[in-house]
Order: C-alpha cells, then structure tokens, then sequence
C-alpha cells in the first residue's frame, strides 16, 4: 500500500535543507526561542511532535510556514503557526491583545464590512423573514441584538413587530452611526442602541430573544460566538430564544482544477518557459492556508456533502469551542480529480409561531453569500473514480493563544474496492 503522509509539501523541503532527517543539526543558525502555542503531532520523520507550552530555539526558518527546531536537544520541522516568540512573551501578551480587539473593532468601524453585510440579500432577508414570520410572537417582548453594527435586525423587529424593547448592542464606533440612524427614523423609544463590548453589558432586564449575526469564515473564525454564548448566559431568559437557533458546518470533497491550474501548473511552461521548480513553493504559498472566498460549483462536488457539525446555540458551552473532531466517510459519484474539500455552513432559526424552521445555508446549492465558501486545497490533486470511498476526519482547534483564530486539521484515506489507495493530513491555520 503506497502511503505518503502530506504535511502541506514539508517534503518539498527536506532536500533543500541541510537536516535529512530529525536529528541533524543545519550549519549557521541564529538562535531564538519560541514557545508552542497549541499541540502539534508529526506526521513524518522529519518534523516533532510538540506540546503547548514546549519552548524550542528557532534554528532555521526555512519558510513562512515550516521552522526548522531544535527541543531539548531533538531538532526537526514544526509549522510556524505553532510558535510565538518568547522573547517578546511579555510584551507580546501586554500590548497585543489575544483577542486582538483593537484591530477587530477597529475593521467595524467603517462602513466597508457592514456594506458587504448589508448588500448580501440571502443573510439580510432570511434575518428580516424571521422577523416576520415571528411578529406575533415578538409582541410585548425584550429583544438583544448582539452585534447589531447598522442596527438593521433591530431595525425589522421594530418596523415588523412591537417588542417591548429592543437593545441593540455593538462595541465598534459604528455605534455612533447606528444612533443617528435610530433617531432619524423615530425610533429611539424601542430601539436602544447601546456603544458597549457585550462582555462588560448592563441591561435593565432578561431578554427573551437573543438574536445576532455573528457567523464567520468556517462558521466559527472571530469566535465573536464565544460572547453570543457568554451573553445568553448572562441575559438570556431560562425560556428565551436563541437566533440563530442552530448551526452547522458542512464538508464535500472537490475538484477545483481551475484554482490548482491558475496557481501551480501556470509555472510548467510561462511564456515557453520551464519555471517548474516554483510549483513546490507556489503550492506552500497558496494552499497552505484555505482560500475563504472560493466559490464551489455543484458540478465540481465529488460526492454527496456532509454535515461535520450540528451545534446547538441554546446548550452549546464555551469550552466546547476549543477543539471540535467528527470523522467523515464520502462515497465519490464521479471520476475526477480531488483537489480539496470545500467547507460551509448553515444556521437554523426556530420558528415561535408554526412548525420547522427557516434557514440560511452558505453552500454551494444554495444563493450565493458574502461569506462563499472555503476551499481546503491538497498540495498534489489524487485521481478519483466512481465507487472510491473518501474516509478521514477533520479536527477544528481553537488556537490557545490568539483566540479569534483556529486551525482545520483534515486527514484523509482513499479506498478503492477496500483497497487503501492513499493516505494524507494537512493543517490549515485560520488563519493564525
Ligand atoms: N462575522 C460577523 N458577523 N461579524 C459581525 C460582527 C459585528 O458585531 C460586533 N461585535 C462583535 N463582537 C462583539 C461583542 N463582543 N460585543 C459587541 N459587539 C460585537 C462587531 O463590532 C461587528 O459590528
């Protein structure tokens, strides 16, 4: 059984350094230690495996995303989004905030992000429909409207419903604006537009809706969830909403030959020219990180999609944000060539008045998003056919230090007539 384990294209750099393997030391290597920022397991000889935590001294940084280590002694390859440089530990952690605020609130504070919001019809009207759909319901109710940016749900539930009251929480500068357009259109008295950081809130009662928008690239990245969760616990009523109610990521395996054309076999032949050797690193360059504005066409899914996760906002826990693992088994319905896995996800929104539920699904089959889809690119595409069966597991890890980012661990084994054709892994950071 031909087995390769892929660690986004280490191998293309073991020849081109001088450590053939994990124990030998490089010539001329200026030292520098890092501390490991969340666990890292190898998966070939040329790398160690490491524990959050672990201090190693940089020997070698042969490339933006692999640094040549030495622990205790032991030296090889881990991926740099692992390491934080100790030396500036103390610093690092006193001036830039792990959750990086100051520049998170500081991107919400124009209109560039809320415009794009706002110009996404599928997200604005299936917020504006839950309204609707719910008005009744909302009749004589209190409503927080966590993250409200322009303030345009708080804005449906007062021209669609009569809620009792309704504050509309948001911590950038925007806040400003939100209030003057809360004035000009006359409705201040239920809309109370509050400019605060919804950890450090102060509302005069327990809502009974806790509504917000705050899904991200892979659902998850900002991880502005972990205060929806903090806020519902706070100020959510034991029988309040949740809107979303639920959420879900799913995963297909795909071609995305164009993407692997465009950005690799381009250096075969450039105006006749053999620029070949700039594959291996145009391949770092441009897959070791998944591209979160791909746009999946149905007809390059290899296999039916799954859903990895279904989470359910009114009982999901915090901690359960820090490391999330499902396996997956795809059947392929097509020969073809896989290029990656494509990623997206799907909210729920439970419906007070009748049966089911309204959805905003981000995928392929459906309307097109602002948020499209995130494309997982291997760093050499594996022929597939018909029959073949796709089966691994994805791990989502929370990074332990800066806390609005996270990685994707994919790994994966082709079978064919149970037969083991190919094996590999890949960790993309998202995006630190
Ligand atoms: N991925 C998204 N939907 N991002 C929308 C985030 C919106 O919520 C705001 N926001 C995010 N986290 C918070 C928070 N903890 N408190 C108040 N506003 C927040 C942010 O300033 C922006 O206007």
């Amino acid at each position: 059984m031909e087995s390769s384990s892929e660690c986004s294209s280490i191998s293309d750099f073991q020849d081109s350094t001088e450590g053939d393997d994990a124990n030998t030391l490089p010539e001329n290597l200026c030292m520098r230690e890092y501390v490991v920022i969340c666990d890292y397991v190898a998966t070939d000889n040329t790398q160690l495996s490491l524990c959050s935590g672990d201090k190693v001294l940089l020997l070698n940084a042969v490339s933006q995303d692999w640094w040549w280590v030495n622990h205790n002694g032991t030296c090889g390859y881990v991926p740099a989004s692992h390491l934080h440089d100790a030396l500036n530990e103390q610093e690092d952690t006193e001036v830039n905030d792990p959750w990086q605020d100051e520049e998170y609130y500081g991107s919400y504070k124009t209109l560039k992000l809320h415009l794009e919001m706002l110009s996404d019809v599928p997200r604005t009207m299936t917020y504006q429909n839950v309204i609707l759909k719910n008005s009744s319901s909302l009749c004589g109710k209190h409503i927080l409207d966590l993250g409200c940016g322009t303030g345009i749900i708080s804005f449906f539930c007062a021209k669609f419903a009569q809620p009792e009251a309704v504050y509309a929480v948001e911590a950038s500068k925007i806040a400003e604006q939100t209030c003057r357009l809360v004035e000009q259109n006359g409705i201040s008295s239920l809309v109370h537009v509050i400019r605060q950081q919804a950890e450090e809130l102060d509302l005069p009662t327990k809502v009974d809706v806790l509504v917000s928008e705050w899904m991200g690239t892979c659902l998850l990245f900002e991880f502005m969830l972990e205060s929806v969760l903090q806020a519902r616990d706070r100020w959510l009523k034991e029988d309040g909403v949740m809107w979303p109610s639920t959420a879900c990521i799913h995963l297909v395996p795909c071609s995305a030959y164009k993407e692997y054309s465009n950005k690799v076999l381009f250096w075969d032949n450039p105006y006749q020219l053999d620029f070949s050797l700039l594959k291996p690193p145009a391949t770092k360059e441009f897959f070791a990180k998944p591209q979160p504005d791909y746009i999946l066409q149905p007809e390059d899914c290899l296999s039916e999609p799954c859903t990895l996760f279904h989470l359910n906002l009114k009982t999901l826990q915090v901690a359960e944000l820090e490391r999330m693992n499902c396996d997956f088994t795809f059947l392929v319905h097509t020969n073809g060539l896989l290029h990656g896995f494509t990623a997206w996800f799907s909210v729920q929104f439970e419906n007070l008045e009748e049966q089911g539920h309204l959805e905003l699904n981000t995928g392929p089959f459906s309307p097109l998003t602002h948020w499209k889809h995130t494309l997982f690119m291997l760093d050499e595409p594996l022929q597939v056919q018909k029959r073949d069966k796709i089966s691994g597991s994805v791990v989502f890890e929370r990074n332990s230090v800066w806390r609005r980012h996270m990685s994707v661990t994919l790994s994966w084994v082709i079978s064919r007539e149970l037969k083991m054709q190919k094996v590999g892994c890949k960790v993309f950071p998202i995006w630190r």
